[in-house]
């Protein structure tokens, strides 16, 4: 199977780390083509993947072409390569609040055409991608595509329609997390530990608590209340978060993260 992969930018460049990295594919059945040929050379040069041309020459040979390029260049992109794609070829959209009608209305209703949502955590093959396929996907072509996915992280079907929420609690959740992290370090920093060992300390102890969460199949409520032990630290630091109103602004993120993607998508 040859994949392409048209912009190797933050998330495009991901996804390549994360699959050759799980040796889901021979690096040369792998292609990438960027604007930024600098980038290319470097990328190519540390994979051992193939540099393409230009979109066109990906769209051609490509079993599965993953299209990351920033949403506003989508179109130009798919109207650039329409012509060079075989009814065969399966054209992977990763960009935020592009629709398969969008894409479909682009190169035809005829394509094989899957919109995902992935995340940066894909370069360490700890991703989490939601998956929408139109009507022209197979059912053996979906097992592939389910492989690729999880050659780095997990994956899920998801309704189209939910793309953009899911956006909100996946696709954009690493930034989030990246925030608090940071917010937690200067706490610590401001209690006199030292940075680079708040960082080390409290990256682990996320990467803990969220493996709790998958392992044990707790509800975070739960889990929540083991660690706060009745009148100790726990709950002190606690009641400064809710009288923050942090649940609350917290959902007020993702709600303004899937308007956003809605307002992306036209809707
Ligand atoms: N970043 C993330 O965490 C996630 C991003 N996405 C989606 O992924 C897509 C890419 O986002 P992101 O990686 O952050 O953006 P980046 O800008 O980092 O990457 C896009 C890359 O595409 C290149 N590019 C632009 N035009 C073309 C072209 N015509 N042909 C080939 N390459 C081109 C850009 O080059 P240049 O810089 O020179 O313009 C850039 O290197 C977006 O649609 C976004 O919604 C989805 C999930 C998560
Ligand atoms: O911020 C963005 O628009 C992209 C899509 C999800 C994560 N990054």
């Amino acid at each position: 199977m040859k994949l392409g992969i048209i912009g190797a930018g933050n998330m495009g460049s991901s996804i390549l780390k994360g699959v050759t990295a799980s040796n889901f594919l021979e690096n040369k059945n792998i292609a990438i083509f960027d604007l930024n040929k600098v980038k290319i050379e470097e990328l190519s040069k540390e994979y051992g993947v193939k540099k393409a041309e230009n979109e066109n020459e990906l769209a051609n040979k490509s079993d599965i072409l993953i299209v990351s390029v920033k949403p506003n260049i989508v179109p130009k992109v798919l109207d650039k390569i329409k012509d060079d794609l075989s009814e065969k070829t399966i054209v992977l959209s990763i960009a935020a609040g592009i629709s398969i009608d969008f894409i479909e209305n682009i190169i035809g209703t005829d394509k094989k055409v899957i919109r995902t949502m992935p995340n940066t955590p894909a370069q360490v093959m700890e991703g989490m991608t939601a998956v929408s396929f139109n009507q022209n996907i197979q059912e053996n072509e979906k097992t592939m595509i389910f492989k690729l996915l999880n050659s780095f992280g997990k994956s899920i079907e998801i309704d189209e329609k939910l793309m953009h929420a899911y956006t909100g609690i996946s696709g954009s959740l690493p930034a989030y997390v990246y925030v608090f992290i940071e917010a937690l370090a200067d706490g610590g920093v401001l209690e006199g530990m030292p940075r680079d060992k708040a960082y080390e300390i409290i990256a682990q102890t996320v990467l803990g608590s969220a493996k709790m969460m998958l392992e044990t199949k707790k509800h975070p409520g739960v889990l929540k209340d083991e660690v706060t032990s009745p009148g100790g630290t726990t709950i002190a630091a606690l009641k400064v978060l809710e009288d923050g109103k942090f649940r609350g602004t917290v959902m007020e993120a993702v709600k303004a993260c899937t308007e956003k993607s809605k307002e992306m998508a036209g809707e």
